[in-house]
């Protein structure tokens, strides 16, 4: 028996089998696609036997020298069979089958080289993106995922050298959204002339699609699906018309050995004469259940439904909708009893089967998408994706209605005599919460506060496992988000150098994001990958004296890109105003990350405030002054994330300071992790103690400060693990005095002196005090005996000072004015008060409307400008009119505090 040569190898090869015209006034058409398909002929190999079927060369070698086939890795007979085939019913010149769709995928991908660029949808097979992201992460080609729904989308990333590949997948599963083939197409070809544009068309087969007509380059299906149709092989097939292309392909599987195998190639064959039989019968049944689920009311994700986004584009480019549907139910656990209470449907992976199957993408074919991703893209947790089979379309519709009852997402309605969509109480509320959001929570300013905070015992040795004490002072930074319409994002930090820096937010990149989800908490490492990007492209310009703007920047835009959700990017100003110093032990950083994390987390929709009280209230209403108006679970997420900026700002971080900004009050704080129990304490009892605060005005760096002792203790770690050891019997010793009611005030004074001191000179040990640290302990020691001891990371920065309650008010004034003569900054403050506040969104409390509870304090005593103050040219593009910005702005920094209590009731953790 003589074979051509391999098809693989040859030009065009689907001569078709029509027969040629029998009479010059009835021309013969060319055989249409089912007769194609159920047609296996291949003139150029003819069986010796006309065997009606294709034999299974089962074979791996093959004998004698210089044959058609020699080794079934570089050719088969039953392959080359199928090849032509497929060749055929997909008008293309070229067909190679492999082993797996994925493997098709990695034939393709391996036409890239190093620095090559890929334009990738976003919505794609978990798998594909699985093989994307390794050679990404191990080949140094980058990938560029977009929206292919929009082909200007692909715009920005087209280059003409470095675009070497465009991977389209339409209509994209499991969202079924569609990208408009033909004009993404002519657009990549007419900017990167050498991109080979490559379609996955595994959903539509080239019964419904054929993409080579509009312009790709390669197309491959996963053959496991529609062209085998039975789940019960897996291969994957090539097809293309460059014959450049097509040795490049047929190479790689020859040399890698992933060609499809004999009887892999019968059953392909065999699948596909049927393909146009079974693809009719699926499709005309999910166009029922699609029109099903949708008059129930669901979210139906079809091109088959009239008010599909792209349907106009698909009905052009394709010649039918497909078997595959996905829907939404508004809740990820009433899917999983969806999916549980279906007999028919059978839950699998994988599509094209002759049998229904059903499936969450979430949790089976899309879970090697990070969740974060999955979100950033768009796929609904909730998603439930049917792929439709070939039973009677009644049971396969009785079924879904059983399963739908049974889980509770539909009910009978008696009036109606029909089933209708029972509201489910978790949609219903977010449906509602999210109508709300959208109303109003983008276009409102939104005002926060936190408290710095003083470090009472324990610094330095917390950030190494030791206990804490500290406690929240009454000097507080204030952020304020004002909407932008500008598409831009900007941040204003007057108590740095007054520094200002806008961004188009379009400009920041996106690219190196990996987006965390709601409701899931950030990695114990920062994304270094991110804060690189960030760093070497929108932050490239600050630095040198700019350093601390750089900083609180890069803190700033790596929240708001981490929380980002999918392609909903809010544009606003944040401008951040402190009460207390920045950099002197004091806490800024933390009370700023506080800030930012809340003002962002309540723009993303992450958190939300609890709903307004009901204006008639049915019970007395008893006053708590915002306190505990933010909810425990709020005030963690705010935490979380304020840690997160704080690691930006500080490296490695306790996680104190973010607490006492957030929870407010005193606490005593171990950081987790060390083999002693991690976590935070309230403590009761500080409000009755008094403290002096001295700032030295000594500028330092805590980040330097902490890594200097990190390093001390590598090089020493005898001495600073005893010093350690210390200091936790210290925090210890004052935790229990200061919990211990039966103790008596003046011994708990004096107690606690006495551990300030000792605590002070194990950390001169630990080496972070300061000459000017030391002037203040002895100023404050020779009049009147009081101890002081550095507080937060020292090396200048701010000092505390216990003063007794029997300490005389005039000698308390002449500390405090020799302080002041030696260059010194001192603040008599009170500790313990609120943590995090957020000025309450809703009318009813602002004090320009009708408070019924309007604040009791300062109320008109602020004295901000009557007239707001122009803000500078530039910086007010965009922003809201009739902001508080301007005021906050240009406010002294003594009038901060009681102008932002004058605007209304304050929320409080
Ligand atoms: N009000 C603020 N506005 C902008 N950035 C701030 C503000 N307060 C603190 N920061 C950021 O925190 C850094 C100070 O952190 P740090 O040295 O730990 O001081 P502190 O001891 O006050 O916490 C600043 O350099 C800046 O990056
Ligand atoms: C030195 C340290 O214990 C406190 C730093 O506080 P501050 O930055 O000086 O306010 C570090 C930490 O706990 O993260």
């Amino acid at each position: 028996m003589a074979f051509p040569e391999p098809l693989e190898t040859k030009g065009r090869l689907h001569d078709l089998p029509t027969p040629g015209s029998e009479s010059p006034f009835r021309e013969r058409r060319p055989y249409r696609f089912s007769t194609l398909c159920a047609t296996v002929e291949n003139p150029h190999m003819k069986d010796q036997y006309g065997s009606s079927s294709v034999p299974i060369y089962q074979t791996a070698t093959f004998k004698g020298v210089g044959n058609e086939y020699d080794y079934t890795r570089s050719g088969n007979p039953t392959r080359t069979h199928l090849q032509h085939h497929i060749a055929k019913i997909s008008s293309a010149a070229h067909a190679f089958t492999v082993s797996s769709g994925m493997a098709a995928l990695d034939v393709i991908l391996r036409l890239l080289k190093p620095g090559d660029e890929i334009i990738a949808g976003d919505d794609l097979y978990g798998g594909t993106n699985r093989l994307l992201t390794y050679i990404r992460t191990h080949l140094a080609v980058t990938v560029h995922h977009v929206d292919t729904t929009d082909p200007s989308s692909l715009d920005k990333y087209i280059s003409p050298t470095k675009t070497a590949m465009v991977l389209l997948e339409s209509p994209t599963n499991p969202l079924l959204k569609i990208a408009d083939l033909a004009t993404i197409s002519q657009n990549v070809k007419e900017r990167a002339p050498n991109a080979i544009i490559v379609v996955d068309n595994t959903m539509m087969t080239s019964y419904l699609q054929r993409p080579l007509e509009h312009g790709a380059d390669i197309v491959y299906d996963s053959a496991t699906k529609y062209l085998s149709g039975h789940h019960d092989l897996m291969a994957g097939v090539v097809t293309c018309n460059r014959d450049d292309i097509a040795q490049k392909l047929a190479f790689t599987i020859n040399s890698i050995g992933n060609a499809l195998t004999p009887i892999d190639s019968f059953l392909l064959l065999r699948g596909i004469k049927t393909l146009a039989l079974r693809m009719d019968r699926q499709q005309s049944t999910t166009q029922l259940v699609a029109e099903y689920l949708w008059n129930l009311g669901f979210k139906v994700n079809y091109p088959g439904l009239p008010n599909h986004p792209g349907r106009d584009v698909h009905v052009r480019i394709a010649d039918g909708s497909g078997a595959v549907l996905s829907f939404e139910t508004g809740n990820k656990e009433l899917s999983e009893r969806i999916v549980a209470a279906t007999r028919l449907w059978g839950i699998s992976v994988s599509f094209g089967c002759v049998n229904s199957l059903i499936s969450m993408p979430c949790v089976m074919s899309h879970a090697s998408i990070d969740a974060a991703t999955r979100a950033a893209r768009g796929l609904p947790e909730d998603l439930i994706r049917l792929c439709v089979g070939i039973e009677d379309s009644n049971d396969l519709l009785d079924d879904l209605e059983h399963a739908l009852l049974e889980a509770g997402a539909i009910e009978l309605n008696a009036a109606q005599n029909r089933f209708v969509r029972a509201p489910h109480p978790d949609a219903l509320t977010q449906a509602v919460q999210d109508l709300d959001l959208d109303d109003g929570r983008n276009k409102q300013e939104w005002f926060v506060s936190a408290p710095g905070k003083v470090i009472l015992f324990g610094e330095h040795a917390v950030v190494h496992g030791v206990t804490a004490i500290a406690a929240s002072v009454d000097l507080r930074c204030y952020g304020l988000t004002t909407p932008r319409t500008d598409g831009k994002l900007s941040v204003h930090f007057t108590d740095i150098g007054d520094f200002y820096h806008e961004w188009n937010v379009d400009d920041l990149p996106w690219d190196a994001l990996t987006p965390i989800p709601p409701g899931e908490v950030h990695p114990d490492e920062l994304d270094q990958r991110l804060i690189e990007a960030l760093s070497l492209t929108v932050l490239a310009r600050l630095g040198g004296e700019k350093e601390q703007a750089k900083n609180a920047s890069l803190a700033f835009l790596y929240l708001y890109m981490t929380l980002s959700r999918g392609s909903y990017r809010p544009t606003f100003n944040f401008t951040a105003r402190a009460t207390l110093p920045v950099g002197a032990g004091l806490g800024s950083s933390a009370s700023f990350s506080a800030c930012a994390a809340s003002a962002i987390l309540l723009l993303q929709r992450r958190i939300n405030l609890p709903p307004k009280p009901s204006s008639t209230p049915s019970h007395l209403h008893v006053s708590h002054n915002g306190r505990r108006a933010i909810p425990p679970a709020v005030a963690e997420e705010v935490n979380r994330w304020a840690f997160v900026a704080e690691k930006i700002l500080h490296g490695n971080p306790s996680g104190v300071d973010n607490c006492v900004a957030v929870f407010g009050g005193a606490l005593s704080y171990t950081r987790s992790g060390f083999g002693r129990k991690g976590g935070m304490d309230a403590i009761h009892g500080f409000k009755s103690l008094k403290f002096l605060l001295t700032n030295s005005k000594v500028p330092r760096d805590t980040k330097k400060l902490v890594a200097g002792v990190a390093q001390m203790k590598e090089n020493e770690p005898g001495l600073v693990n005893s010093i350690l050891k210390a200091i936790q019997s210290i925090t210890d010793e004052a935790r229990r005095a200061l919990a211990d009611p039966e103790m008596s005030r003046d011994a708990l004074l004096t107690a606690l002196q006495d551990l300030i001191k000792e605590n002070h000179d194990y950390l001169v040990m630990l080496e972070v005090s300061h000459p000017s640290l030391e002037i203040i302990r002895m100023k404050t020691y020779e009049s009147g005996g009081l101890r002081t001891k550095l507080t937060g990371a020292g090396g200048g920065g701010c000092t505390v000072t216990l003063i007794p309650d029997d300490f005389k008010e005039e000698s308390l004034d002449s500390v405090m004015d020799e302080l002041i003569r030696e260059g010194f900054h001192p603040y008599l403050t009170s500790v313990g008060g609120s943590g995090l506040g957020i000025l309450s969104p809703y009318p009813e409390h602002r004090a320009r409307g009708s408070d019924p509870h309007p604040p009791r304090q300062n109320v008109g005593q602020a004295t901000p400008p009557d007239t707001p103050s122009e803000i500078p040219e530039g910086r007010a593009k965009g922003t809201a009119f009739d902001s508080l910005r301007p005021t906050f702005e240009m406010a002294s920094t003594e009038d901060i505090s009681a102008w932002a209590t004058s605007l209304g009731r304050w929320l409080y953790v």
